[in-house]
C-alpha cells in the first residue's frame, strides 16, 4: 500500500507554469524587480498555484485567499519553515525571527515576542510611542528635508525603548548602527546571486586560503555582528538591573521571571530580532504615508478636516482619540494595502512532500504567497490601484474590520508578530502629522513644482524611490503645540 502510494504520489504533476529551460529553468523569466506582477499576470494562465523552478529549487507561488488558507495555514506544521541559505548557516544568523528554521528555537523565541506583543500588552508602550512621535514632528519642524532621516531614528528610539528601557543617541548611536548594519548584511547577502556560494553550497568546504573564498571571512565578522545585535543591549539593561536605573521594557519583565541560562538566551534573541526586524518595513510604510500626502492632496485635506473637528486644533491627538477619527484610522488601512511593503511576505519552505488539488508540492519547496494579488484583487477591492481610504467605511461611516488586511503581514505561524505595535505607531504618527502640518510637492529655485516619482522599489523591502516633499507646519498654533515639551 505505501509503495503503492508513494508511486501514486510521485505520478502526479507539480503545479503549472512557464516552461523554463534546461538547468537554469525559469531563471530569465522572473524579473529582478516588481515580480509579484508577474505572478499576477501569470495566474491568468497558470491558475492560483503555479510553480516555477531556478536551478532545480522549486518555487510555488499561492495568488488565493484560499490556497493560502489551506496550505499556509490549515496546514501550517509543513509549510513554516525558511528557505535555509548556505552563507546564513555560516554566519550563524539562524536565531535572526524571519530566517530562522521551524525548530524549537524558533518556538522559544516565537512565543516570547507573541506574548510581549499581544494587543493587551502594547497598550502600556503607548505613552511612549506617541511622545517619541511628537520629538520626531519637533526633528521635521526644524529640518523637513530630512524626513527619511527622522523616521529611521524614530523607529529606532521606539524600538529600543520598549524592548529595552533604552534611549537612544540623537546620532551615532552604537546599538542602532550595529542593528542597521546587521540589516544591510542580511539585505545584501540573501539577494539571489549575491553570493555564489548561496547557489553552490559545495563552495563552503572549500579552503580558506582558496582563492574566491572570501565569503568565508565575510561570514565571520557577520557573526560577530550578529552576536552584538543580541548581546550588547542585553548587557545594557542587565547592567541597569544591577545599578536599579532599569527602566521599564520587554527586557526587564522578561529577565525578572526567567530563571535558566537558556531562558536568558531566548530572550536577547527574540529582543535581537524584534530591533532588528521592527525599524526597515515601518520606515518604508511611514515614508509612504509622506509620498501618498503629495499625491493626492484632497485625502491629506479630509483627514485634516476630520482631526480639527474632534481636537480644534488647540491640542495634539491622543490614542483616546481613535473612535472619532473613522477616516483617519481608514487611512492607515489603505496605507497598509495600497503600496504594500512586503508583496510577497517572506518565503517559507515546506517540510514535506505534500499534495495540494492534484498537485504535489515537493519536500523543500519555497512557497510565496502573493499578498500583493491578494490585496489588489478588484472583485474584494474595487479599483484597487486608486487610494481610497473609504473603502473601509461603512455607508454610515464606521470602521470595517477587514481580516484580509493581515495578508500585508504575512501568513500563518509566521505572520509578523510586531504588527499590533504597527497599529498603533502607524495610526499616532499619521495623526500627528497630518493634525500639525501639511505635506505637498516641493519647490525648485524657480518656484516650480519638482515632479515626484511615485514609484517604488527594494530588494526585499518595498519603499518609495527618493522625493522631494515640503512640510509645512500648518499654523502657528501647530508650531507651539509641536514645540512643547514631551515627557
Ligand atoms: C508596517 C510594518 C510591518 C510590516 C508590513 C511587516 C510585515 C512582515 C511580514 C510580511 C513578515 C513575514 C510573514 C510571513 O513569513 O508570512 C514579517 C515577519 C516578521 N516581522 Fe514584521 N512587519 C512590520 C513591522 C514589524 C515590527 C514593528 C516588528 C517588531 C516589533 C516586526 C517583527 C517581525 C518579525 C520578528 C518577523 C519574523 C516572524 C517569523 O518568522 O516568525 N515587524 N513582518
Amino acid at each position: 500500500v505505501v509503495v503503492n502510494r508513494r508511486h501514486r504520489r510521485d505520478s502526479l504533476p507539480r503545479p503549472p507554469g512557464p516552461k523554463g529551460l534546461p538547468v537554469i529553468g525559469n531563471l530569465f523569466d522572473i524579473p529582478k524587480t516588481n515580480s509579484w506582477l508577474t505572478y499576477e499576470e501569470w495566474a491568468r494562465t497558470y491558475g492560483d498555484i503555479m510553480s516555477v523552478e531556478v536551478f532545480g529549487q522549486v518555487i510555488v507561488i499561492l495568488q488565493s485567499p484560499k490556497a493560502v488558507r489551506d496550505l499556509l495555514e490549515k496546514r501550517g506544521t509543513i509549510y513554516s519553515d525558511r528557505p535555509s541559505l548556505p552563507f546564513f548557516e555560516m554566519a550563524q544568523w539562524g536565531w535572526f525571527l524571519p530566517t530562522s528554521r521551524f525548530d524549537d528555537q524558533w518556538r522559544a523565541c516565537r512565543r516570547l515576542l507573541d506574548r510581549s506583543l499581544r494587543p493587551s500588552a502594547t497598550v502600556q508602550y503607548r505613552p511612549t510611542i506617541r511622545a517619541k512621535t511628537v520629538k520626531c514632528l519637533q526633528r521635521m519642524l526644524t529640518q523637513p528635508n530630512d524626513y527619511r532621516a527622522h523616521i529611521e531614528q524614530l523607529q529606532s528610539a521606539i524600538n529600543m525603548s520598549v524592548a529595552y528601557g533604552y534611549d537612544v543617541k540623537e546620532n551615532d548611536d552604537p546599538f542602532v548602527e550595529t542593528g542597521r548594519e546587521f540589516v544591510r548584511m542580511i539585505q545584501e547577502t540573501a539577494l539571489p546571486g549575491a553570493l555564489l556560494v548561496n547557489d553552490l553550497p559545495f563552495l563552503r568546504n572549500l579552503p580558506d586560503w582558496f582563492p574566491g573564498t572570501g565569503f568565508k571571512q565575510l561570514a565571520k565578522l557577520s557573526r560577530k555582528l550578529g552576536e552584538e545585535v543580541v548581546a550588547g543591549p542585553l548587557g545594557f539593561v542587565k547592567d541597569a538591573m544591577a545599578n536599579g536605573t532599569a527602566q521599564p521594557s520587554l527586557a526587564l519583565d522578561d529577565l525578572r521571571e526567567c530563571t535558566s541560562e537558556k531562558g536568558e538566551r531566548d530572550i536577547s534573541l527574540a529582543l535581537g530580532s524584534l530591533h532588528a526586524a521592527g525599524s526597515d518595513s515601518m520606515v518604508a510604510v511611514l515614508t509612504s504615508f509622506l509620498l501618498i500626502l503629495v499625491l493626492f492632496p484632497s485625502v491629506q485635506e479630509k483627514a485634516q478636516a476630520e482631526l480639527d473637528a474632534v481636537t480644534g486644533g488647540t491640542r495634539l491627538p491622543e490614542f483616546a482619540d481613535r473612535p472619532a477619527l473613522p477616516y483617519v484610522d481608514a487611512l492607515c488601512k489603505e496605507v497598509l494595502r495600497w503600496r504594500m511593503i512586503s508583496p510577497l511576505a517572506f518565503p517559507h519552505s515546506a517540510t514535506e512532500d505534500d499534495v495540494y488539488e492534484g498537485y504535489l508540492i515537493p519536500k523543500g519547496s519555497y512557497i510565496l504567497a502573493n499578498s500583493w494579488s491578494l490585496l489588489h484583487d478588484p472583485a474584494t477591492y474595487p479599483e484597487p490601484h486608486a487610494f481610497k481610504p473609504e473603502r473601509f467605511l461603512s455607508p454610515d461611516g464606521h470602521v470595517i474590520d477587514d481580516p484580509g488586511l493581515n495578508a500585508a503581514f504575512g501568513f500563518g505561524k509566521r505572520i509578523c508578530p510586531g504588527r499590533h505595535l504597527v497599529d498603533s505607531k502607524l495610526f499616532i504618527a499619521v495623526a500627528l502629522v497630518l493634525s500639525t502640518f501639511t505635506v505637498g510637492k516641493a519647490k525648485d529655485a524657480k518656484g516650480n513644482e519638482i515632479p515626484v516619482p511615485g514609484t517604488f522599489s527594494g530588494p526585499l523591502v518595498s519603499q518609495p524611490d527618493a522625493f522631494a516633499c515640503s512640510i509645512v507646519p500648518r499654523s502657528q498654533a501647530a508650531v507651539e503645540l509641536i514645540s512643547a515639551p514631551v515627557e
